[in-house]
């Protein structure tokens, strides 16, 4: 007799070396297997077995934990855990079997079925209230006229999860806003029933992960619990159930993510189908709310990418002044910073397939435009804040209606700012049973700073004395100090810097300011993924900050009359001598020792000797600062220094520059150059870290290359680049072209690197 049980069965742990399942009844079972030799199909993937009654065998390894439906297994005679799961299905023997046998005659097992039943009716509770308040907002919105009908119905506590906001306060406009914006996420269409059901099942399973429970309780009273929920509580889902639940409505709560439209659904890349993850990005900084630098572009560029492949990801940011897009969802919780109680809120957007999620604090309020400004204690107790706000984020906040749970979850931390968030996923949870299947990967964007200050720091951190040896870190540039970068990079699941060649300059006693011991030790676990670039914000085709005041969009083909366009735009924007054929140098960055911008100092009596114009943007160290003011007042015919911080500015020098100077001391990655090479504009670089790996030297022999590589940071070795840049710029045309376009038709995007990411997203999630 045929049932269609499917086993979600985990192998992580598999440990004796021949194991025989006996199947009574016909079962699909979809096993993850981490390591490779599970099965011979290879590595990490699902694999599906269409087992008719008989025996399963397995071999090498022993049963681990059930995922998707755990159920705590049963060990047998020889070392064997079984399991089986089901509802009602056929073939459920309660006999003692023989070593191996499924057995189900346990009280524990029933249990857990009842509670797994309860579960999955809760959950049908959920979908019916989600289509009820689906109908209402189609009233509503339908009833244009009758906007006090609207008020009435959304100041209703009990549908604030549907609205994402529920602050009186808001101005009517963007809750409307709000309002439209979600409605149109909640109905998109299911797609056809192309998707087979073993992807139903992971999307539901993984989506919801073992934390659903969080969501439901929340669901019935819509907000959310404060308490830390264990996770790790059984659950059963089969496929019949989940596509009663489809039918309901799911789509409601998850499907804009997973299953918006067949076109979404055709791109789905096959690894990430199968490895479909949860994924929170945690930065001190997400443009174009906040940005101080590459870091900003980051966080809000990859989790787009990450999206793109399947995956639900979150990106959780302070949220340091009022943004338009995002709402109060009305979720307050408390943390302790330093022994002092704070609450903080949080607000949500969902743009591009993304949750942006805003951590609320009154600590974060004054610095908008000053994001790591303030004293050593202030930055700390901020950045303690929010990595403890931001790590219960898939418990508390419900995007969609749903949290992410922390069953199926990869954290993302971001320098030091955000290396605490790995610590307090181990201290706080981990080790204390909690959050065991959730993982942190730490991301280095650069490691010069590091979070250090002295030891009694550790005070701030709120942690037991026992993690002290994690922040304690002896150099000679800082002594024996607390270290919070150190501890972040120890406890982190995996690490990923932003180049190759960085991740090996890392390990140097220069690359590696101080912390080269730590990262040679942590060597197993990093890797070096190059960024990729947002292709729609830094793209000369669509850049919106191209569309007025004379500059125009272009692309390769139109690359000599646009990008003329825009040299001639710039020039009048800027007041300098608006002419074709004088070669624009540009540089812009943050004005600090990384970028170098001493060393155009050096170099500016030859600069300005040439028949160029040099434009510099930058903000920073008020002596740079200084020294670019007095670079255009002393060459005022030939030379810009705006000091500030435009992202206009920026786009628009891009476009109308011919060549892009970055002679930076080190480079984790660099993204300016990347965007120059996209605009057309031709990078001259230090050949240090991402500038090694993305600028690959000009050959003029074979007409090969990008730019101009220098190999050491000196003021004479960035002349002996530039003077060579000129001359093929004035004298060598069509070579000239040729680096244009092979720099624009690179492959720049974030799509190749998001899958780099989502391979370590896997190896953390598989590494116990
Ligand atoms: N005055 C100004 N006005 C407007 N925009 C300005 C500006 N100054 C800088 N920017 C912008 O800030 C970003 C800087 O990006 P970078 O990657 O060069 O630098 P950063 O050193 O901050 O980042 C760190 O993280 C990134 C991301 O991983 C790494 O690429 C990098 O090597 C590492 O040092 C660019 O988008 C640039 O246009």
């Amino acid at each position: 007799m045929a049932s269609s049980l499917t086993y979600f069965v985990h192998l992580e742990s598999l440990t004796s070396t021949s194991t025989t399942i006996q199947l009574r009844s016909r079962a699909n079972f979809l096993c993850r297997a981490p390591a490779a030799g599970c099965f011979q199909r290879g590595l990490l993937k699902f694999y599906e077995f269409d087992c008719s009654i008989g025996s399963f065998r397995v071999a090498k390894k022993k049963w681990g934990i059930l995922l998707g439906a755990a159920i705590t297994g049963r060990e047998g005679k020889n070392g064997l855990q079984a399991f089986e799961m089901g509802s009602g299905g056929t073939g459920e023997d309660e006999d003692e079997g023989e070593d191996g046998e499924l057995d189900i005659a346990d009280d524990a097992l029933r249990e857990t079925i009842k509670k797994s039943k309860e579960v999955l009716a809760m959950q049908k509770g959920l979908l019916r209230q989600i289509a009820e308040r689906r109908k209402l907002i189609s009233s509503i919105r339908s009833d244009v006229v009758n906007t006090e009908l609207g008020k009435t119905s959304y100041s209703d506590n009990s549908d604030s999860f549907l609205s994402g906001q529920n602050s009186s306060t808001e101005a009517d406009d963007e809750e409307e806003y709000s309002r439209t914006n979600i409605f149109d996420r909640h109905h998109k269409k299911i797609p056809d029933e192309e998707e087979n059901s073993v992807t139903d099942e992971l999307l539901i399973a993984d989506i919801i992960g073992f934390s659903r429970k969080t969501s439901l309780e929340s669901a019935e009273t819509v907000t959310v619990s404060p308490r830390p929920l264990k996770t790790s509580e059984p659950y059963i889902l089969k496929v019949e159930d989940f596509e009663e639940l489809k039918e309901e409505g799911i789509q409601g709560v998850n499907s804009e993510r997973k299953v918006a439209s067949n076109e979404e659904n055709k791109s789905f890349h096959p690894l990430a189908r199968e490895n479909v993850m949860n994924v929170i990005l945690a930065a001190a900084e997400c443009a174009p709310w906040s940005k101080t630098g590459g870091l900003g572009d980051v966080s809000s560029a990859l989790p787009k990418a990450l999206t793109k492949r399947g995956h639900r990801v979150m990106v959780v940011a302070p949220r340091y002044e009022n943004y338009k897009e995002a709402h109060d969802i009305g979720v307050r919780q408390r943390y302790k910073v330093n022994g002092q109680d704070m609450e903080v809120a949080y607000f949500h957007a969902y743009i591009d397939g993304v949750d942006f999620v805003f951590v609320d604090s009154p600590i974060f309020h004054n610095h908008k435009d000053d994001i790591y400004g303030g004293d050593r204690v202030d930055i700390l107790r901020r950045m303690v804040l929010f990595c403890k706000a931001a790590v219960e984020v898939p418990w508390h906040v419900p995007c969609g209606g749903v949290c992410y749970g922390d069953g199926n979850l990869v954290f993302v931390a971001n320098d030091w700012h955000t290396a605490l968030l790995p610590v307090y996923l181990k201290a706080y949870y981990r080790d204390h049973g909690l959050m065991l299947y959730a993982r942190c990967v730490l991301v280095i964007h650069n490691i010069a700073h590091q979070g250090r200050g002295p030891l009694e720091d550790f005070n701030y951190v709120d942690l037991p004395s026992n993690y002290v040896d994690l922040f304690k870190q002896f150099d000679t540039m800082g002594g024996n100090h607390f270290n919070i970068f150190a501890a972040g990079l120890k406890t982190a699941d995996r690490v990923v810097t932003v180049s190759h060649a960085y991740s090996w300059e890392l390990k140097t006693p220069e690359g590696g300011w101080g912390l080269h011991g730590i990262i040679s030790e942590i060597d197993w676990k990093l890797q070096g993924i190059v960024n990729g670039i947002d292709a729609k914000d830094w793209n000369p085709e669509f850049d919106v900050y191209l569309q007025s005041d004379g500059y125009t969009n272009y692309t390769v083909e139109t690359l000599d009359t646009g990008k003329a366009q825009c040299k001639a735009a710039l020039q009048r924007e800027l007041g300098l001598p608006v002419r074709d054929d004088v070669p624009i140098i540009s540089f812009i960055g943050r004005l600090d020792h990384q970028k170098g911008v001493d060393i155009i100092g050096d170099a500016m009596p030859w600069i300005v000797s040439q028949d160029v114009q040099l434009i510099l943007l930058g903000a920073g160290r008020h002596d740079l600062e200084d020294m670019l003011r007095r670079f255009e007042r002393e060459n005022h015919d030939k030379v810009r220094g705006w000091v500030g911080f435009s992202v206009k500015m920026a786009h628009r020098i891009t476009a109308g520059a011919d060549v892009l100077m970055m002679p930076s001391r080190f480079e984790p990655c660099g993204l300016n150059q990347l965007y120059a090479m996209m605009y057309g504009t031709v990078p001259v670089v230090h050949a240090v870290g991402g500038l090694k790996d993305t600028v690959h030297q000009f050959d003029p022999y074979k007409e090969t290359g990008l730019g101009w590589a220098f190999e050491r940071a000196e003021a004479n070795m960035l002349i002996d680049a530039l003077r060579n840049c000129l001359k093929t710029y004035r004298n060598y045309k069509s070579s000239w072209k040729g680096l244009q376009r092979r720099g624009m038709t690179q492959d720049l995007s974030w799509d190749n690197a998001a899958q780099r990411y989502e391979e370590v997203l896997v190896a953390a999630k598989y590494q116990w």
